[in-house]
This record gives structure tokens, C-alpha cells and sequence, in this order.
């Protein structure tokens, strides 16, 4: 099953198509390099300096590998991963780093997800659970986005009978530069099923999830 949206320019809701079925990138990989070397220019530096000479290339680099979850697939990355298991006692993975990058500034946002579901008769690898993570914060974010597309990434996969997804996250565009609120961090929730119609089962969750984060 794959997720990706098959619009050739994406949506709003920060899907881009699964790009490794198109033949030709839309923008040159000299392209990008370029841009970031007009970059530079604008911010008065000289591009052609030696420590700044292969920066384009090194920028370009990083973006791509920071927005690498726009090629990958839900398919891919399970890799089968899902096996039938009658349980249905909460599966809770906690303290998932998340290295995101905002799509109002291309800046950081780092943070943990706590992600459970209740089972109905299949669990999920474990390590998946943090790959989905990935593959989602490895795209330009909101972080709301973020959260509910965890939440419901395991809904349509499993078909349990909830998921509920806590992302806990700075973000550096209201630390480094804006605002400048350096201790400021936001909590964002989806809760799909059971821990959204029954509050025991949801506090069961956020009590489990309660700490104080050490990045804080
Ligand atoms: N809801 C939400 N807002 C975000 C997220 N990341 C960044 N933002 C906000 O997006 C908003 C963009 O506001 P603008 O006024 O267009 O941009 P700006 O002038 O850079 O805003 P300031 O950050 O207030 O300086 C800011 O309030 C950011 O804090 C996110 O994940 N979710
Ligand atoms: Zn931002």
C-alpha cells in the first residue's frame, strides 16, 4: 500500500508523488546547486571562497537526504513487517526522535513521537513503527501534519482498534530566529478508534507517555 499521492504537483496536504516513477527530476540536480549558490550571493558571501566552494553541492545533499521520505512507500519500508497476533493489549513505542524540517522556513523541528495502537488481530514490527516516523518527518512539515499522518499510516495499515500518536517537538524557527522562545516546545495529538471514544483508554496512554523530555 502506498500513500503517496499520485497528483503529479502534490496537494496541500504536503504529499508529493512518489517521485522514483517519474523519469526526469523537474529540477536539475546543477539547478539546485545553483539556487544555493545565488543564495549565498545574496546573503554577501562569496560562493567561490574555499570553504565554501562545494557548499552548494554539500546543501543540496542534505536537503535531499532531510526530504527523503517523499520517495519512500509505506510498501517498501514494511517490508512484510505485519504479522497476525491475537492481542489486544495497548503496544506502545515511546521517545521516537524525530528530526523534521518545517515547511515555513525549512528549519528544524526536533522532537520525540510516542505512538500506540490497540491490535486487532495483527501487530506491526516494532522498528516500523519508528521507520513511518521517519518517513514522514523526512519531508517539509507541519507538525500536525506530522502526528495525524503517523496516526493514520497505522490505521489503514493494521486496522486496530485505535492508534494514538503524541509528537512533542522544538521548533528551531521559534528558537534560533522569530520569537526566539528557546525553552518553547509543542505537543500535538491524533487519536483514531478506541482512544478516541473512550478517555480511559486515552489516559492510560498519556500516562504512560508522561515525562518530562530530556531535550527540553
Ligand atoms: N501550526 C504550525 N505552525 C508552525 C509550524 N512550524 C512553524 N509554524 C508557524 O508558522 C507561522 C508562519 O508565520 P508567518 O507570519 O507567515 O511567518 P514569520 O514572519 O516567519 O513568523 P514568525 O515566526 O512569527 O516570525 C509561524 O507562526 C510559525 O511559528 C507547525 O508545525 N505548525
Ligand atoms: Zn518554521
Amino acid at each position: 500500500m502506498t500513500l503517496a499521492n499520485s497528483s503529479p504537483k502534490g496537494n496541500q496536504n504536503g504529499n508529493l508523488p512518489n517521485l522514483k516513477t517519474q523519469s526526469e527530476p523537474p529540477v536539475s540536480e546543477e539547478e539546485m546547486r545553483q539556487a544555493v549558490r545565488t543564495l549565498l550571493l545574496g546573503l554577501g558571501e562569496n560562493p567561490d571562497r574555499e570553504g565554501l566552494k562545494d557548499t552548494p553541492k554539500r546543501v543540496v545533499k542534505a536537503l535531499k537526504f532531510l526530504t527523503s521520505g517523499y520517495h519512500q512507500s509505506l510498501d517498501e519500508l514494511l517490508n512484510g513487517a505485519i504479522f497476525h497476533e491475537q492481542t489486544d493489549e495497548m503496544v506502545l513505542v515511546r521517545d521516537i526522535d524525530i528530526f523534521s524540517s518545517c515547511e515555513h522556513h525549512i528549519l528544524p523541528i526536533l522532537g520525540r513521537a510516542h505512538v500506540a495502537y490497540i491490535p486487532d488481530g495483527k501487530v506491526i514490527g516494532l522498528s516500523k513503527v519508528a521507520r513511518i516516523c521517519e518517513m514522514y518527518a523526512r519531508r517539509l512539515q507541519v507538525q500536525e501534519r506530522l502526528t495525524a499522518q503517523i496516526a493514520d499510516a497505522l490505521q489503514g495499515l493494521l486496522k486496530p482498534k485505535g492508534v494514538a500518536v503524541v509528537v512533542e517537538a522544538s521548533h528551531m524557527c521559534m528558537v534560533m530566529r522569530g520569537v526566539q522562545k528557546v525553552g518553547s516546545w509543542t505537543s500535538t495529538s491524533a487519536v483514531r478508534g478506541v482512544f478516541a471514544e473512550d478517555a480511559k483508554t486515552r489516559q492510560e496512554f498519556m500516562s504512560l507517555i508522561r515525562h518530562t523530555p530530556s531535550w527540553s
